[in-house]
């Protein structure tokens, strides 16, 4: 079970006239198996939205459930297993003074899971690294390598649920499609959830089914990503979004990475 519903998510910083809102009665449903995007200006909460999934803050008001499961303030082992995420610089993610099998074995043993050498093999060639990368530092990676290693270590403890916060958009364009096609066929194959971040609506129009626009905190519309690229947008601001995308293609479709 990996679906996740967020009903009425509201969460401020700081107290008293100096409170900001950052996310005002957010609601939308994730399917088991299903990709969406949350997308929308700089500022606008989304990232908020995957910190409070992930556990990261804590003093969020509405209901939130992954897999039928209330989550409560505290973070339990199991959800962590569950729920993952990956975070748009992989350097920032990565220990640099960590080798590759230091930072897949990390999680595995936190979660007292066996057969660490079989299992760091495996889930390198699963994100398409061979096992010579095993002792290499972050350093001696390239940003497409870097952001397999994260996926990786992401993966290790066979979530159900990603987490994706920009996951191409620190990476060359020539690198960016790449680590697309690599997060779809790993949907596709294990039947995970994902929930992602991005700015770019072509990237959201390649790897998901359905989306949210958020403004200020607010989801302003919710839509399939075939009404979104065949002008079903109804929403003034995702008609400016799709718009402004479109003005990038010479074409006039939305702009899907290369
Ligand atoms: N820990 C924090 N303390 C105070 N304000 C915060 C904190 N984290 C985020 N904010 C504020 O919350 C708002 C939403 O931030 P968030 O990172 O969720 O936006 P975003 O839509 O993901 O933006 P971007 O696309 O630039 O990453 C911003 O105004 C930000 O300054």
């Amino acid at each position: 079970m990996s679906h996740i519903e967020v009903n009425s998510l509201s969460l401020s910083f700081g107290h008293g006239p100096a409170a900001n809102q950052v996310l005002d009665r957010v609601s939308f449903d994730v399917a088991a198996g299903e990709s969406f995007g949350l997308v929308g200006e700089s500022g606008s909460g989304k990232t908020t939205v995957l910190r409070c999934l992930a556990g990261q803050y804590h003093h969020w008001r509405g209901q939130l459930h992954i897999g039928g499961k209330p989550l409560t303030g505290k973070l339990d082992r199991e959800r962590c297993r569950q729920v993952q995420m990956v975070f748009q610089d992989p350097y920032g993610s990565l220990h640099p003074r960590q080798t590759v099998y230091t930072a897949l074995a990390e999680p595995l043993r936190i979660h007292g899971i066996d057969h660490e050498p079989e299992r760091i093999d495996a889930i390198l060639d699963k994100v398409g690294l061979n096992t010579d990368f095993r002792f290499r530092y972050p350093h001696q990676l390239s940003g497409g390598q870097r952001q397999r290693v994260a996926i990786a270590r992401a993966l290790i403890l066979q979530p159900r649920i990603l987490l994706l916060d920009e996951p191409t958009s620190a990476l060359d364009v020539s690198v960016q499609a790449e680590i697309l096609n690599l997060l779809q066929s790993l949907r596709e194959r294990d039947g995970l959830t994902y929930l992602m971040v991005s700015h770019d609506l072509g990237v959201v129009a390649h790897l998901c089914d359905r989306l949210a626009v958020m403004q200020q905190g607010r989801i302003v519309e919710c839509l399939t990503v075939d009404a979104l690229c065949n002008d079903g947008a109804r929403d003034p601001y995702t008609r400016m979004l799709v718009a402004s995308s479109r003005s990038h293609t010479p074409d006039g479709a939305v702009a899907e990475p290369a």
